[in-house]
């Protein structure tokens, strides 16, 4: 029975499947939050620390205390490559949880990106070694490694859910989390959407008016609608 606890580490998690998760990385944020039901999606304040920062992977969490980035290195010894990490904190902070050098880490052990609920630092850096990271905060101040949190616990990033081995997807639009059990139908039910959208996109680019394509002329007529010259 998974729980949140402070001061352990879970090293053996259940990932989503990754042939399922390969598929949605073929998505954006935006088509895969509407193809589950419009849930999951993080809070709008976790943004790319650059442009064109896009990662999809299956979540090791990490519950950090404010201030304190010990866990992150605890965490990088249960990263397999195909894993993105998700670090929460127990209490608002945004300090320079993370850089350069942590990413480095990362990265060797196959790390995809970080979503972290709290700061980070060196992001020209970031930006050079084109390694994904969403946070709440660009931040100089450095953090300290005196206080235990937890890894591979559920946690709460953005306001959202994770447990480990979920999948999260994240790009320009923001951060979607898919639980690791629905990742192969929530990509089929993307893919059925794109399909669906090119459909509509080949039509507004001849000319098509969303009025007429959703029928919505009488609507609006009905709601009063009056065109006046
Ligand atoms: O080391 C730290 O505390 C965070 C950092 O700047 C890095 O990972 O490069
Ligand atoms: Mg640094």
């Amino acid at each position: 029975m998974e729980h949140t606890e402070i001061g352990v580490v879970r090293t053996k998690i259940e990932r989503a499947d990754p042939e399922a998760v390969a598929e949605l990385s073929k998505f954006g944020v935006a088509t895969v939050h509407e193809a589950m039901g419009r849930v999951g999606l993080m809070r709008p304040y976790l943004r790319p620390v650059y442009p064109r920062a896009r990662m999809c992977g299956t979540a090791v969490t990490v519950l950090l205390q404010p201030g304190d980035n010990w866990m992150l290195h605890v965490a990088a010894e249960q990263i397999r490559d195909g894993d993105v990490v998700v670090a929460a904190c127990t209490t608002e902070s945004e300090d320079g949880f993370f850089g350069e050098l942590l990413a480095t880490s990362f990265r060797a052990r196959g790390c995809r990106g970080l979503v972290i609920d709290g700061g980070v630092r060196d992001v020209a850096d970031l930006e050079g070694m084109d390694f994904p990271v969403f946070s709440r905060a660009v931040n100089a101040k450095g953090t300290v490694k005196a206080t235990l949190g937890s890894v591979n616990v559920p946690v709460v990033c953005g306001n959202a859910l994770v447990r480990p081995g979920d999948a999260v997807l994240a790009d320009a639009d923001g951060v979607v989390v898919v639980p690791r059990e629905r990742a192969a139908e929530v990509a089929a039910a993307a893919a059925a959407r794109e399909a669906a959208e090119e459909g509509k996109r080949a039509q507004f680019r001849a000319g098509k008016l969303g009025l007429d394509l959703y029928g919505m002329r009488g609507p609006l007529a009905a709601l009063g609608l009056r065109y006046e010259d």
